[in-house]
């Protein structure tokens, strides 16, 4: 469902990524590991349009989308959380959650009664601040407004990262929870090991911008982890 050939992308005159060819199934979960600064936020936002290419290609549902705006590549179903839980403050959950919605097509009007089966505590929480809630909490929220408007392929940029160990395994649930459906493809940026061969169908290492693995991720073995991975 998600196809990138070759792909090029720099800020300025530094080029970033190098090359980069990857494929994405629908209902797969692709687990993009790498070093920091080796370019995967680069990368996720060169797929929602943030970011314009040099060269290359980017192919989505069989429509080539590298020079589609980011609002058109929502609409078709492209949903991103980036890093950091990019959630509005001084708007309520339910008010959050509800702009979720403006990039589902048709329109979605309500907030769907999965989304609170997936993350019952945001129900609890609907008319408190965005703001308020704990940093696992808006992480949920985070991703709760991407699944609202039923993205066919979800960005996940580093979810796991500072939040406590209890709400980390949520979020696995969560991300199981989808994968067994298999109506959502999702790309995400995760350095643990563990994770990525239990949770994820395939893994992609990135290196100095350029892929350097890729595999089934139950092979994915320790060597390769401390080959790219450690510092
Ligand atoms: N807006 C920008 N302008 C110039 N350089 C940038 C910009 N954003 C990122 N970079 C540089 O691009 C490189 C790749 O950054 P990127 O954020 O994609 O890496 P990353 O793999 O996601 O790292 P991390 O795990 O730390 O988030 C880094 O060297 C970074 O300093």
């Amino acid at each position: 469902m998600l196809r990138i050939e070759h792909l090029q992308v720099g800020y300025g005159e530094s080029m970033i990524l190098r090359d980069v060819t990857m494929q994405i199934e629908p209902g797969q979960v692709v687990c993009l590991m790498g070093r920091n600064g080796v370019g995967k936020t680069t990368l996720m936002k060169s797929i929602m349009g943030l970011l314009k290419p040099k060269t290359g290609s980017i192919e989505y549902q069989d429509t080539i989308i590298t020079n589609t705006p980011t609002d058109r590549r929502a609409k078709m179903g492209i949903g991103y959380v980036p890093q950091g839980r990019d959630i509005f403050s001084h708007l309520t959950v339910e008010e959050n959650l509800l702009l979720g919605l403006e990039a589902s097509v048709p329109r979605i009007k309500q907030l769907p009664d999965s989304i609170f089966t997936m993350f019952p505590v945001l129900k609890e929480m609907l008319k408190r601040r965005g703001g308020d809630l704990s940093g696992g909490q808006q992480q949920q929220l985070s991703i709760a407004r991407a699944l609202a408007s039923k993205p066919k392929l979800l960005l996940l940029d580093e979810p796991m990262e500072g939040i406590q160990p209890s709400i980390v395994m949520e979020i696995e649930q969560v991300i199981e929870n989808i994968k067994r459906t298999r109506e959502v493809a999702i790309l995400l940026v995760e350095q643990s090991l563990a994770f990525a061969t239990t949770i994820a169908d395939y893994y992609y290492v990135l290196d100095r911008g350029a892929i350097a693995a890729e595999g089934s991720a139950a092979d994915l073995s320790e060597e390769q982890v401390k080959q790219h991975l450690t510092v």
